[in-house]
C-alpha cells in the first residue's frame, strides 16, 4: 500500500479514485473507516480512498473522523497521504478544510504541506492564489449560491487563513512554471519562514505534474483530485510492489435505471432540465416533506409502473431562487431532511429492482450510499472527467452506481451515462 486518501465527501472520493485508476494506480474506495483492513490489503490496491461525509459536519466531528481514517490508513501500511477536498474549495468560514488539514499535519508530525485545489480538467484553475471556475472567480460563479457552502471569496490564501491558526503562503505561477526544483526550493523557503500551508497556483496539467514532482517527499498533500495527475507519476516511478493488470473486472449489472438528484448546482440544474423532456420525472418537494406528507411512498408509487420502461428521474434539484425561498421559509435542517428522503427513495427503488443508479450531489450521495449499505466501491469506466461508474461492495447484489459531483458533467450527462456501462 502506498497512498492513503481521505476524501471529505463521496463524490469527491470517486473523483479522486477515478483519477488514480486512470493513471494506472490500483485504487479501492471504502465508505467510512472499515472495521478491519484485511480485505483492502488483500485486494492488492496501491491506493485506498476512505470516503467520509465530513464536508459540512461540525468541525470537531470532521477532525475526529479524519484522524480516525488516518489511523486506519497507517495501520494497513500506507506511507503517504492525500486529503481530498473540493475543487471549488467547498467549506464554511470555520472549516472544514483548514482544521482537518491542520489536524492531519499535527498527527503526522509535519510542519508543512501544500493546498492545491486546481482541477484543470474541469475548468478549476488557481492564479495568484485566486480560484477560478472557467473564467469566473469562485465568488462570482454559481458557487456563491450553494445551499450548504456558499463561497464568498475566491482567494484561497485568505480562505485558509480564515480556517486555520497556521501561517499560509503562496507559490505563484511564476515559480510553478519554472519546474519542480524551483517549486521545492520555494517550499523550503516558505517552511523556513514558518509557513505551514503553501497555496499553489496551477492552470494546467503540466503545472500539476511539476507540483507532483515537487511534493514527492511530502508525506501529506491536500488537494482536489487534480494533484493525482502529478502524484500518480511519482508513484509510478517507484518500484511497483504488485503485479500489473486490472484487479477490478467490470461487474455487468442489469435491473431498472434511475437518477436521483439532490444537487442544486448549476450543472445539475441544466442536466435535470435536459432529462425532463425525455424521461418521466418526479419533483421531491421540500415543502411536502415539512408538511409531514409521506413523500417516499408517493415517489415510489409513481416510479413502480415506470421502471420496466426506461430510466426515471427523481429530483429535489431546483434553481437557486427556489432554494433560497425554501431555506428562508423552512426549518434549518431541511437540507438533511431532503437528503434522507432521497436516500429512502433510493433504497425503495433498489428493493423494487433498480440495479443501475446515478446520484447527483455530494451530500446526497453520502446519504444514499449509507442507506444502501454500501461498504466500498470498485471503480469502473469514466463517464465524464471526475465521474466514474462504480460497482458496489456490501450490498446484497452489486449495483452500478455513479456518484456525480454537483457541478460536473455536460448537459446530457444523465442521458449519455448509460452508454458507458459495459
Ligand atoms: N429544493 C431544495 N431546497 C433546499 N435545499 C435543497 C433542495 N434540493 C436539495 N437541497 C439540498 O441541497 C444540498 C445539495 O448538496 P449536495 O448534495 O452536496 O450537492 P452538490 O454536489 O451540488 O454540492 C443537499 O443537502 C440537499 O438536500
Ligand atoms: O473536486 C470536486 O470538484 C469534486 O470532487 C467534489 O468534491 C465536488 O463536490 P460536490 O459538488 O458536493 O459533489
Amino acid at each position: 500500500m502506498l497512498l492513503g486518501c481521505i476524501a471529505d465527501d463521496f463524490t469527491g472520493g470517486t473523483d479522486l479514485a477515478s483519477a488514480l485508476v486512470a493513471r494506472g494506480i490500483r485504487t479501492v474506495q471504502v465508505i467510512g473507516v472499515p472495521e478491519a483492513g484485511e480485505e483492502v490489503v488483500r485486494s492488492g490496491a496501491e491506493a485506498v480512498v476512505v470516503a467520509l461525509k465530513t464536508r459540512t459536519a461540525p468541525v470537531a466531528d470532521a477532525v475526529e473522523q479524519s484522524l480516525t481514517a488516518l489511523r486506519w490508513l497507517r495501520e494497513i501500511g500506507c506511507e503517504r497521504y492525500y486529503f481530498k477536498y473540493c475543487s471549488t474549495f467547498d467549506s464554511t468560514p470555520a472549516g472544514n478544510i483548514g482544521p482537518v488539514a491542520e489536524a492531519l499535519l499535527d498527527a503526522l508530525g509535519m510542519d508543512f504541506t501544500v493546498v492545491c485545489p486546481a482541477l484543470p480538467a474541469n475548468g478549476r484553475t488557481v492564479r495568484d492564489g485566486r480560484l477560478f471556475v472557467g473564467d469566473v472567480p469562485l465568488d462570482e460563479s454559481p458557487m456563491r449560491q450553494h445551499p450548504l457552502t456558499p463561497m464568498d471569496d475566491a482567494n484561497v490564501v485568505r480562505l485558509m487563513r480564515r480556517q486555520t491558526h497556521s501561517r499560509v503562503g503562496l507559490v505563484g505561477h511564476g515559480t510553478v512554471g519554472r519546474g519542480p526544483e524551483r517549486i521545492r526550493a520555494e517550499f523550503d523557503a516558505l517552511r523556513r519562514a514558518g509557513i505551514r500551508f503553501a497555496v499553489v497556483d496551477a492552470t494546467d496539467d503540466d503545472d500539476l505534474l511539476a507540483i507532483g514532482r515537487a511534493c514527492a517527499d511530502l508525506p501529506l498533500v491536500t488537494a482536489s483530485a487534480g494533484l493525482a495527475v502529478g502524484l500518480a507519476e511519482t508513484f509510478r516511478a517507484q518500484p511497483r510492489r504488485l503485479t500489473d493488470g486490472d484487479p477490478h473486472a467490470p461487474v455487468p449489472t442489469g435491473g431498472g435505471r434511475a437518477v436521483i438528484a439532490g444537487s442544486c448546482s448549476a450543472a445539475t440544474n441544466a442536466q435535470v432540465e435536459a432529462v425532463r423532456a425525455v424521461y418521466p420525472s418526479y419533483l421531491v418537494d421540500p415543502f411536502a416533506i415539512v408538511r409531514g406528507e409521506d413523500v417516499v411512498t408517493a415517489a415510489l408509487r409513481w416510479a413502480r409502473p415506470l421502471l420496466g420502461q426506461g430510466p426515471v428521474l427523481l429530483h429535489a434539484t431546483q434553481p437557486a431562487r427556489n432554494v433560497a425561498a425554501a431555506k428562508s421559509r423552512l426549518p434549518g435542517d431541511i437540507a438533511s431532511r431532503i437528503e434522507n428522503t432521497l436516500a429512502s427513495i433510493a433504497r425503495g427503488l433498489v428493493d423494487m429492482g433498480v440495479g443501475r443508479l446515478i446520484v447527483a450531489g455530494g451530500e446526497t450521495s453520502g446519504a444514499v450510499v449509507a442507506a444502501l449499505g454500501v461498504t466500498g466501491l470498485v471503480i469502473g469506466p469514466e463517464i465524464s472527467p471526475g465521474v466514474p461508474w462504480t460497482w458496489t461492495l456490501g450490498t446484497p447484489r452489486p449495483l452500478a452506481l455513479a456518484l456525480k459531483s454537483g457541478n460536473f458533467g455536460s448537459r446530457d450527462f444523465f442521458l449519455d451515462a448509460w452508454e458507458r456501462l459495459p
